[in-house]
């Protein structure tokens, strides 16, 4: 491994940072091109006097942003492809190289996400029911895909909380077109009878083909599966996890107690413990479809499309 040594790292690139940190930037697709932007924020702003120089910063600002969130794999997967097509012999060759490289990454994730989108807009028919969780950029192409397509869609949204994230995707779908509700978390399963498909996004996928999204998508998975509602992901290729092909689990971000609970009402009830984890993992046995911009796929089989996009070697950005 290359240890890169300690570096400041750009103004620009702190703020990207703590925008994610603080999930002002959410979302595994906008998290990946916030990402993507702050590495060529680094290097337009670097005053590095070689390419070592100007590489360690970049190293720096890589791990840097990949501290903040840890289960969103979209973001080291990011900036692992910015740094791959990164060439040159002098600091301006390598500080245009970078600006190309995070373009090209932010085009192809906006194509990906589109390409995706028509993909999972054909699973919905006229007249659908759909039922979400969370918000996901992904989710909502497909839904626009079908509206686009002159599909009449209806959904249940889940508030999802401690977040909400539901009203994001209430909003959103509504400006679609699509007849929205919206239900408590614990409603799930009381509506699923009437629902044609679950639509979940994903923040990693696994080699087995496992979904790690947000915390509820196991449970609601459980809930379709037992009601034979089908459940579908959608995520891009950037959500693949590299790590999982050796062997490696996915870290689930526990986030602060605050989101929960405020701390006037803990201490009236005794201030107990609180957990807060963000993520959880819904097994490749509830999930009947993975939807890519490479097309769909059985969950088990997505270790294939892994293998072709990554090889078998989970480096990190930093060790590029
Ligand atoms: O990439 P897109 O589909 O937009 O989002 C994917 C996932 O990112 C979100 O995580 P968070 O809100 O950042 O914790 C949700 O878990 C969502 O399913």
């Amino acid at each position: 491994m290359t240890d890169a040594p300690e570096r400041e790292v750009a103004e620009e690139v702190s703020r990207i940072a703590e925008d994610i940190d603080t999930m002002e930037i959410r979302g595994a697709a906008t998290i990946a091109d916030a990402a993507a932007r702050a590495l060529a924020a680094q290097a337009d702003a670097s005053e590095a006097e070689s390419p070592s120089a100007f590489l360690d910063e970049l190293r720096a600002a890589a791990r840097v942003l990949c501290d903040t969130r840890p289960t969103a794999v979209s973001l080291p997967n990011a900036l692992r492809y910015v740094f791959r097509d990164v060439r040159g012999a002098t600091v301006e060759e390598l500080r245009e190289s970078v600006r190309e490289s995070a373009d090209e990454f932010c085009e192809r994730l906006d194509t990906a996400q589109h390409d995706l989108g028509r993909v999972g807009a054909n699973r919905l028919r006229d007249g659908d029911t759909i039922m979400t969780h969370c918000h996901s950029t992904d989710v909502l192409a497909c839904v626009e895909g079908a509206v686009e397509q002159g599909k009449s869609l209806s959904a249940y949204v889940k508030e999802t909380r401690p977040r909400n994230q539901g009203h994001i995707t209430a909003e959103a779908l509504s400006e679609m077109g699509v007849d929205v509700t919206l239900i408590v978390d614990s409603a799930a399963r009381r509506y699923l009878n009437d629902v044609d498909h679950v639509l979940v996004g994903a923040d990693s996928i696994a080699a087995d083909g496992s979904v790690i999204n947000k915390i509820g998508t196991s449970g609601l998975a459980v809930n379709a599966r037992d009601r034979g509602t089908p459940i579908v992901c959608a995520a891009q290729t950037i959500k693949l996890h590299p790590g999982t092909l050796t062997g490696h689990t996915v870290e689930i971000e526990m986030r602060d107690e605050s989101e929960v609970i405020d701390p006037e009402t803990a201490s009236e009830i005794g201030d107990p413990e609180v957990l807060n984890p963000a993520f959880d993992v819904t097994p490749p046995r509830y999930v009947d479809a993975i939807i890519t911009e490479r097309g769909q796929f059985p969950p088990e089989s997505i270790v294939t499309l892994m293998r072709e996009l990554f090889g078998e070697s989970p480096i990190q950005p930093w060790e590029l």
